[in-house]
C-alpha cells in the first residue's frame, strides 16, 4: 500500500474499534480493548492519543485531566505529543519553542523563534491532530523556566483547517510508520490561555509568578510513563510475531539432509537455525515479564511521584530508561535475526517480516534515543555506586542495585555442566560481571578527573565504558526478573519446567556473547566457559521440542501475523503463489512495456 492508503487504514482501523468499543461499553483500559487492539494486524492510526493523555495525566492537574481526557476518550479531539524539533530531539534543555507568559491577558504566547525551532516527528501531527501538547521553554517573570507542557488547538475542530499562526504539515517519506503521519509544526505567536499548562508541577499565578511545585525534572515525567508502556504496548509483540513466523515456517521448510540417506531435513532441525531463533525466542519471553515487573514498579512509584515525593523518580528513570533502550535493541536484533533465518522468502514482504523488522527498528530512536538512555542509566549506577562505597551512608540502596553492597564471589563455583541450569549461579555471575564493570567505569572516571579533567571532559572520555556498564546492569536486571517470574510458578511444574529452559538459555546467551567480561577477572575460567557452552547447547535441543507449542502460546492469529509464512496450518507455498499472483504488479498491467520495452526489443529487429 502507498503511503495514503496505510494511512486511511490506519485510522479505518482505529474508527470502527472506536465505534465498536463505545457501543459495547468498553472502557480504554478494558481487557477487551486491549485484546481487539493486539489482534488486528498492521497498523492502527491514532497512536499519540494514548502518549498525549498520558502526558496530561502525569503534568496536569486534576482539573486539567478532568477537562481533558474525556474529550480524548471520545475522539472528541485528537491530539498529540510535541516535544522534538528540527534542531533538538535529545538535549531536551536546547528545545527552542517559547511560551512567554502576558499577564495582561493572562495567556501565554507559543512561538516558533526559528527555523530550528519548528517541531518536527510528532505522530498524528501531519494529518490528524486537532491539538497537540506542546513542549516549550516557559518565559514568565522575567526568566527562562525550562520545559513546560502546553495544550495547543492547532486544527478547527469544524473544517480540519489549520488555525491562525499555525503551519503544520507532514514531514514526508520514512523508513517505515508509513501509517503515522509525523508531522512539523511552526507557531508564529500563537496565543494559549493560562490554563493551558499542564500545572501539576509548576504554575503560572493570573499576575505571572512562578509557582515551582517539582523538581527541574519533573516534566520530564511523561517519557518515564511512556517508555514503561510502549515496551508491552509496541516493541514486545514486534518480536514475538517475528519468533511465530520464522520458528512456524522453520518446521516447514526442507533443505538438504542431515545425513546423505535421510529426506531433507527441516531447517529448524539444524543447530545453527536454533542459536538464530531460540535466544530471540528466550527474549521474548524474558521481556514479557522485564515489562510485568517495570510496570508494576511505574504503579508502586507513580502515585507517590503524582503526590511530589520524588525520591523513587531517580531509580524509576534509570530502569525504565535502560530497559527500553535494551528490550528495544534485542528486539531489532532478533526480529532481524527471524527475517535473515527465512531465508529469500523472509526477504518477501509478503513474509511479513521485513514490516515488522523496519516498523520496531524504530524503537532505538522514539521515546529518546538508546545510546543517550543507556547512558541514563549509567548516571545513576556512578551515583550509586559512590553511596555505595561510603561506608557512613545510612541510606540503603535502590532495590535494584542492593547488589553492589552484597558479599561477592571472586570465582564462580561451578564444577560441571549441570551447575550452569542453576539459576542462582547464573545470576551471581552476572551481578558480578556487572558489579565489576560499574566499578571499573567509576574508577576510570575518577582517575580522569583526579589528573586534571574536569567532570563533563572526564564523563564523556569514559562514556563508551560506562555504556558497557549500564548494559551489563540492565542483562543481570533482567535475568533475575525472568528467575522470580519462575519462582512465582511452583504449582504449575510443567510450565515452570519449559520456561526454567528459556530463562536459562537467556541468561547462558548473555554470557556466551560476552564471554570476555567473565573471564577478564578469572571469575569464569575458560573450562567453565565451555562447561556453560555445553550447557547452553543441549538447552537448543530441548527446546526445540517445545518451540511451536511456545510460539502457538503467543496467540496471534493468522490474520494478525499477515504472514505467507507464519500460518497456522503451514501452507507457505500455496499462500506465496497465490498472495504473488494478487500482488498489484501482477494486476495492473506493465507500464513500461509500450514506452520502453517493446520498443527495446523491436529496435533491434528494425536494425536488422
Ligand atoms: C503509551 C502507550 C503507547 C501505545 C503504543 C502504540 C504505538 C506507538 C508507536 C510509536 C509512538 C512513538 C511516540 C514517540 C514519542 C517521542 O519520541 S516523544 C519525545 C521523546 N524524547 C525523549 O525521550 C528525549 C530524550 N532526552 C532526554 O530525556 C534528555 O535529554 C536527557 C537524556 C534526560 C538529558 O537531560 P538533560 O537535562 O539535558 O541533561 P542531564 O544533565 O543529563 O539531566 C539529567 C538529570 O535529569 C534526570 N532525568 C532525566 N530524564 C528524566 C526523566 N525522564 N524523569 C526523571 N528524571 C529525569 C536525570 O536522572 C538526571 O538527574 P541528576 O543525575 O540528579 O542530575
Ligand atoms: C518513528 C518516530 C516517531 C517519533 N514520534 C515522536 C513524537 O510523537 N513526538 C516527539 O516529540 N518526538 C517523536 N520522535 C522523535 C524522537 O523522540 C527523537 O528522534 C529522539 O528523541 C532522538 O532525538 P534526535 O532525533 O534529536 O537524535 P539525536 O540526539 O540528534 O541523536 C543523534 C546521535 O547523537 C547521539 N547523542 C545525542 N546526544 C548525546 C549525548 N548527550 N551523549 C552521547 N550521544 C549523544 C545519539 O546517541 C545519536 O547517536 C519520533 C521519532 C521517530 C523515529
Amino acid at each position: 500500500m502507498t503511503q495514503n492508503e496505510r494511512y486511511e487504514a490506519a485510522i479505518k482501523k482505529k474508527f470502527h474499534i472506536q465505534m465498536l468499543a463505545q457501543r459495547l461499553g468498553w472502557s480504554e483500559d478494558s481487557r477487551e480493548l486491549y485484546y481487539a487492539n493486539r489482534s488486528l494486524s498492521g497498523d492502527l492510526g491514532l497512536a499519540l492519543q494514548f502518549v498525549f493523555q498520558k502526558a496530561l495525566r502525569s503534568l496536569g492537574s486534576e482539573e486539567q485531566i478532568a477537562k481533558w481526557d474525556p474529550l480524548c476518550n471520545k475522539l472528541q479531539i485528537l491530539a498529540t505529543y510535541a516535544q522534538t524539533e528540527l534542531g533538538h530531539g535529545t538535549y531536551l534543555q536546547g528545545l527552542e519553542t517559547e511560551a512567554t507568559y502576558d499577564a495582561a491577558t493572562q495567556e501565554f504566547v507559543v512561538h516558533s523563534p526559528t527555523l530550528t525551532a519548528i517541531k518536527w516527528w510528532p505522530g498524528d501531527l501531519g494529518r490528524s491532530a486537532t491539538h497537540a501538547l506542546v513542549q516549550a521553554q516557559l518565559i514568565c517573570s522575567g526568566a527562562q523556566q525550562g520545559m513546560h507542557a502546553f495544550i495547543v488547538p492547532i486544527r478547527s475542530l469544524e473544517d480540519h483547517s489549520p488555525l491562525p499562526g499555525i503551519t503544520v504539515g507532514d514531514i514526508g517519506p520514512k523508513m517505515d510508520f508509513d501509517h503515522s503521519d509525523n508531522g512539523f509544526l511552526q507557531l508564529d505567536h500563537v496565543r494559549v490561555p493560562r490554563e493551558n499548562m499542564l500545572s501539576r508541577f509548576a504554575q503560572v499565578l493570573p499576575d505571572g509568578t512562578y509557582i515551582k511545585l517539582g523538581t527541574a525534572k519533573s516534566n520530564y515525567l511523561s517519557m518515564v510513563v511512556v517508555r514503561v508502556d510502549i515496551l508491552s504496548d509496541e516493541v514486545i509483540p514486534l518480536l514475538q510475531k517475528a519468533c511465530v513466523i520464522a520458528i512456524r515456517y522453520s518446521v516447514i521448510r526442507r533443505q538438504s539432509r542431515l545425513r546423505p540417506s535421510d529426506p531433507e531435513a527441516k531447517v529448524l532441525d539444524y543447530q545453527t537455525q536454533q542459536q538464530k531463533l531460540f535466544p530471540p525466542l528466550a527474549k521474548a519471553y524474558a521481556f514479557h515479564f522485564v515489562a510485568n515487573s517495570l510496570l508494576e514498579f511505574f504503579h508502586r512509584s507513580y502515585s507517590s511521584i503524582l503526590d511530589r515525593d520524588f525520591s523513587l523518580l531517580p531509580e524509576l528513570h534509570a530502569l525504565s530508561a535502560g530497559m527500553k533502550a535494551l528490550v528495544s535493541d534485542f528486539c531489532i536484533q532478533g526480529a532481524e535475526l527471524c527475517r535473515r533465518a527465512c531465508g529469500g522468502h523472509g526477504y518477501s514482504k509478503l513474509s511479513g517480516l521485513p514490516s515488522l523488522v523496519t516498523r520496531v527498528t524504530a524503537s532505538c530512536t522514539y521515546e529518546g534515543e538508546n545510546t543517550v538512555l543507556y547512558l541514563q542509566t549509567a548516571r545513576f549506577l556512578v551515583k550509586s555506586y559512590l553511596q555505595a562505597q561510603e561506608s557512613t551512608s545510612q541510606r540503603s540502596l535502590p532495590q535494584s542495585v542492593a547488589y553492589l553492597t552484597a558479599p561477592d564471589l571472586a570465582m564462580c563455583p561451578a564444577q560441571k555442566v549441570a551447575d550452569f541450569l542453576h539459576p542462582e549461579l547464573y545470576t551471581t555471575a552476572w551481578a558480578h560481571v556487572a558489579a565489576r564493570l560499574i566499578k571499573d567505569s567509576v574508577h576510570h572516571l575518577q582517575t580522569l578527573m583526579q589528573s586534571g579533567a574536569d567532570r563533563h571532559e572526564a564523563w564523556n572520555q569514559t562514556t563508551v565504558i560506562h555504556l558497557q556498564a549500564a548494559k551489563a546492569h540492565l542483562y543481570y536486571v533482567t535475568v533475575k526478573i525472568f528467575t522470580e517470574a519462575l519462582e512465582k510458578l511452583e504449582n504449575q511444574p510443567a510450565i515452570q519446567q519449559v520456561l526454567k529452559r528459556l530463562c536459562d538459555l537467556y541468561a547462558l546467551h548473555g554470557i556466551m556473547t560476552n564471554t570476555g567480561d567473565f573471564l577478564h577477572d578469572g571469575f569464569l575460567s575458560g573450562a567453565q566457559i565451555d562447561m556453560a557452552r555445553k550447557a547452553y547447547l543441549d538447552l537448543l535441543l530441548l527446546i526445540r521440542k517445545d518451540a511451536i507449542l511456545l510460539t502457538d502460546a503467543f496467540d496471534f492469529s493468522d490474520q494478525c501475523l499477515n504472514s505467507a509464512l507464519g500460518c497456522y496450518d503451514g501452507n507457505v507455498y500455496e499462500r506465496l503463489f497465490q498472495w504473488a499472483q494478487k500482488s498489484p504488479t501482477n494486476t495492473q498491467g506493465n507500464p513500461a512495456y509500450e514506452k520502453y520495452i517493446r520498443p527495446l526489443l523491436q529496435g533491434w529487429r528494425s536494425r536488422l
